[in-house]
């Protein structure tokens, strides 16, 4: 009701307003300030966006399909936790709730339609044992995730493969499930992928933090039975269970992170392995779901976990090559609309394209409004980006910096390509220093 509501002239004309840097959900819901796009000062860091809502309490009075309709938006505080609750009141001049079904129908079609541009993320809330919504993002275009070669390609292609076998598992008594465990350097694209891969596929992502304070095997079962039927699971960083000597007989030492004279928490308000292996069979014994977990720290995962049946398909995420750095560059530079002509970069059916166009035009409504970094930059030939960027990744050794560092890099340098390849020598060479003076004095 909130997205069609925004499309209504009476929300937009509001005089009193709620303003946020919060999510309001849906980008739609809410009203950018306009202006703020073409602030270069604010766009460049990467500021949280100022929207603002209709205040509520207020009411809107509008005609539908010939029918006078009265809309108000109510808050309140319920429950111990003062959890901020929303209701729409909904008044409508008719002999029949026909209308009221119309209105909810078309309601949900605008909804359907603003959510199919984006990937809705939602976390645990371990307190009141929900999901909440925490972001809408665009669809990220799963080539603008860069792996080595072939890899987006296998991910995308399995989960697709796996979401249509229902039958095929069911025929051979085989549980319908598959679990993805990506592993491997930090800020090498684990999470990007996995955003991606959800955006092709339209499915929500839900996302679990292990080593969130309050989560224990019940709550855990909880969460996993409130998820949806059809959607993304993701557990980031699974490793980090084990840093809190994560067991398969019990809950950790109760005492390892308690501060002195706190009272004793009892053994079981932790997480165990086993309560993990249950929710983590509970997750995928769910039909339709997919289950993806990240980690640095493959080594340290129990055999268990691990095991085909609960992590099928296990994919190594290593720090950038020179391939990927020099497809980077042409992210960064490339004219907009040309391509790289590479081979593996996942094509698109003719809706894809519609959609993913569609997709950068609702996002470059957000963030680019005519400033956009590309257009202050000089205007480079396809051939002349080709001899740049392949300058540039050789100036990258190979396997030594993440790829989230290379494109903080090149942050630095939007609009000026030459330079970026110019200075790439010597931010190598600090890279190296900072890494070294690390080593020697870890945290
Ligand atoms: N392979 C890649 N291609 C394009 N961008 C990337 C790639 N890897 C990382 N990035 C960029 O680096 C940032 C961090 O990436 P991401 O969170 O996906 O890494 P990660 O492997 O999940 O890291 P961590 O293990 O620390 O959670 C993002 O802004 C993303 O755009």
């Amino acid at each position: 009701m909130m997205v069609w509501l925004a499309k209504q002239a009476a929300w937009s004309q509001a005089r009193e307003l709620e303003i946020s840097t919060a999510s309001f959900g849906l980008s739609a819901n809410a009203i950018i300030v306009p202006g703020e796009e073409v602030d270069n000062k604010l766009s460049q860091v990467d500021s949280r966006k100022l929207a603002y809502m209709p205040a509520p309490s207020l009411t809107f009075s509008m005609w539908y399909h010939g029918r006078y309709l009265q809309i108000t938006r109510n808050q309140e505080r319920t429950g111990r936790r003062r959890r901020k609750e929303e209701t729409l009141q909904i008044s409508i001049f008719a002999r029949h709730h026909r209308v009221l079904g119309e209105l909810l129908l078309e309601a949900k079609r605008a909804y359907k339609a603003a959510e199919a541009q984006s990937v809705s993320i939602y976390a645990a809330d371990t307190v009141n044992k929900s999901w909440s919504h925490v972001a809408s993002r665009p669809k990220r275009n799963i080539n603008s995730v860069i792996l080595d070669p072939g890899v987006s390609r296998l991910l995308i292609d399995d989960a697709r493969e796996f979401l249509e076998s229902k039958a095929w598992y069911a025929a051979r008594g085989i549980p319908f499930r598959r679990g993805w465990l990506l592993y491997g350097a930090p800020g090498s694209g684990k999470t990007s992928i996995i955003t991606s891969i959800a955006g092709d596929l339209g499915l929500d992502i839900y996302i679990m933090s292990l080593s969130r304070a309050g989560l224990d095997d019940s709550t855990l079962t909880e969460l996993i039975t409130e998820l949806p039927e059809k959607c993304l699971a993701l557990i980031e960083d699974i490793d980090a269970a084990f840093t809190q000597s994560l067991n398969r007989d019990g809950p950790a030492d109760a005492d390892e992170k308690s501060p002195p004279g706190a009272p004793h928490e009892p053994p079981s308000s932790r997480l165990s392995l086993s309560g993990l292996l249950n929710a983590i069979d509970g997750v995928a014994a769910q039909e339709g779901r997919l289950l993806y977990a990240t980690t640095n720290k493959y080594h340290a995962l129990d055999p268990a976990l691990c095991r085909p049946g609960r992590m099928d398909v296990h994919v190594e995420f290593k720090l950038a090559s020179r391939y990927q750095a020099e497809k980077l560059f042409y992210s960064f530079y490339l004219p907009a609309g040309e391509e790289t002509g590479d081979s593996d970069e996942l094509s698109s059916t003719a809706d894809d394209t519609k959609k993913e166009s569609e997709t950068a035009s609702a996002s470059d409504k957000v963030t680019f409004v005519g400033t956009s970094h590309r257009l202050r930059g000089p205007k480079l030939r396809s051939a002349e980006v080709a001899e740049l960027a392949a300058s540039f990744a050789a100036g990258i050794p190979e396997r030594e910096v993440s790829m989230a560092a290379l494109q903080g890099f090149l942050m630095g340098f939007k609009i000026r390509p030459h330079e970026a390849v110019v200075a790439v020598k010597d931010w190598v060479q600090s890279e190296r220093e900072t890494r070294l003076k690390q080593a020697s004095h870890p945290v």
